[in-house]
């Protein structure tokens, strides 16, 4: 059984929390929460008021907030005190990783590390032993719907391979572009977390959507 995490980037902002609801509803077992500050990635989306109302609302969810932002150290606090269950940053950031992480965990918060697809995941070698999750972005961050990459399917499995050897604990998303027929191979290569946009907020039937991947 997959952990599905839903990415509101591709739900109705109209009716937001409606839409968490729907998805929690159905079995999802956190809310992926997509930062853009328009210059780690070329894209703006929501950032701290919408979680804090978020967070008022559905106060038990899980938020899986991923940061695709320049500065995630300036913002730790602020999204923690929001309500982030999960700060999930960029290896790619401009700030410090382990100023960052140690930041992250002194305001009491799940850590995760997040890596590009033009970045080895061997990389986060000095980190992993610290993570509670990483991820492994399947498409160039920035926007929902694009084309699944499988060279995350490579990573993930070293990924995997690597925890074992270690004796890590983190857990291993994926995200960009998963659907019925990409998720069972991100499962088979390791996957314990799919991330899913549109394959969840535009199929026709949202809620059977997240029970079919749960599945897998
Ligand atoms: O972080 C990102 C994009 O940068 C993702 O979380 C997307 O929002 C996923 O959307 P789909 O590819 O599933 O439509
Ligand atoms: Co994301």
């Amino acid at each position: 059984m997959a952990i599905v995490s839903p990415s509101i980037l591709s739900a109705d902002f109209g009716k937001l929390g409606a839409d968490c609801r729907m998805v929690l509803d159905a079995g999802a077992q956190m809310l992926h929460y997509d930062v853009m500050d328009g210059h780690f990635v070329p894209n703006i989306s929501f950032g701290v008021p919408v979680l804090k109302s978020l967070h008022k609302n559905l106060p038990d969810a899980f938020y899986d907030v991923h940061l695709m932002i320049s500065h995630p150290l300036q913002y730790a606090e602020a999204f923690i005190k929001a309500g982030a269950t999960l700060y999930n940053f960029h290896l790619e950031c401009e700030d410090d990783i382990q100023a960052t992480i140690d930041a992250v965990r002194a305001l009491g918060c799940k850590v995760g590390l997040t890596i590009k697809p033009g970045t080895e995941p061997q990389a986060l070698a000095p980190y992993l032993d610290q993570l509670d999750l990483v991820l492994v972005m399947s498409v160039e961050p920035g926007f929902g719907g694009q084309k699944f990459m499988p060279s995350a399917l490579d990573k993930l499995r070293w990924l995997k391979a690597e925890r074992e050897a270690r004796g890590a604990h983190y857990l291993l998303e994926v995200d960009g572009g998963v659907d019925n027929a990409t998720a069972p191979q991100c499962v088979e290569a390791g996957a314990d977390i799919l991330v899913a946009g549109s394959a969840v907020f535009g199929a026709a039937d949202p809620a059977a959507a997240v029970q079919h991947l749960a599945s897998l």
